[in-house]
């Protein structure tokens, strides 16, 4: 059972050319790492997905759940590109909110919100105000949010912009320390970034996918001068045929 797009067109306002286009796709098991220029529609197809916004024609479901039901919300956790920080709300608070939109009782919310700050290891700032955490503290606590509600589907859009060193490493042992039935769909810029963790790349230009597939095939068009340590960057490239990350 997974995430499936069929024939979905979305675009921002009546007037302007559609996004995604009759787009199709079924997001594969495991990690897949989205990859694309600026503009690409990374961030559409993944709210889309996220049932955030609403195709215009085509649909979105996850098995049997139809987007935009109670369960879809509860299957499938979507970290946005920019996590607003809110003065009212601590981060934990932030995230048991989250955890409530998506269907837990508030106890539960409360409960787990602890636990996924633990887990992107942000309990010493649990109790401090949204607004005043750095850049990279917020995108935690965005993780923190997916993780919440132990949903099947986890879609991040550029989970790791931001993020120090160690702290991308803690991200990586959270993505290898989930169940194996969850799937992930990662939007990002460093296109070295999970290469060697990543079990699919979806690489999408101007709405189009260019390349779907696992992360050996995606390897191989690694052109062959390229220096070792490159080849995800030489496979981006040569799959463009220009064009930077
Ligand atoms: N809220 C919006 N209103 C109007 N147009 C939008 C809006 N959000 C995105 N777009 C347009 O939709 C297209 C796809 O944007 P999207 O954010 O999905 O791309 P992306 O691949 O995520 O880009 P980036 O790598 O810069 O985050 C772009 O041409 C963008 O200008």
């Amino acid at each position: 059972m997974t995430l499936v797009l069929a024939d979905c067109t979305y675009s921002y306002g009546r007037r302007k050319r559609p996004v995604l286009s009759d787009f199709s796709y079924a997001l594969p098991g495991g990690l897949t790492i989205l990859l694309g220029p600026n503009g690409a529609g990374k961030s559409t197809l993944l709210k889309m997905s996220a049932s955030v916004v609403v195709p215009e024609s085509g649909s979105v479901s996850f098995g049997r759940l139809r987007a935009g039901s109670k369960e879809f919300r509860k299957a499938v956790a979507w970290m946005p590109q920019t996590i607003t920080p809110l003065a009212s709300l601590t981060a934990r608070e932030y995230v048991a909110y989250i955890g409530w939109l998506k269907g837990m009782n508030r106890g539960d919310a409360w409960s787990q919100a602890r636990r996924a700050l633990q887990r992107v290891e942000l309990s010493d700032k649990a109790d401090e105000r949204t607004t005043r955490l750095s850049g990279g503290q917020l995108r935690r606590v965005g993780v923190a949010a997916a993780l919440v509600h132990d949903a099947r589907v986890l879609l991040l859009d550029e989970p790791t912009a931001g993020m120090d060193p160690r702290q991308r490493r803690v991200f990586r042992d959270i993505l290898a320390g989930l169940r194996e039935d969850v799937r992930v769909l990662m939007s990002t810029h460093d296109v070295a970034d999970l290469a060697e963790e990543a079990d699919h790349v979806t690489v999408l230009e101007a709405g189009r996918i260019l390349h779907s597939g696992t992360t050996e095939s995606f390897l191989a068009h690694t052109p062959a001068d390229v220096p070792q340590g490159r080849a995800a960057e030489g496979a981006y490239t040569a799959l463009l045929g220009h064009g930077e990350p």
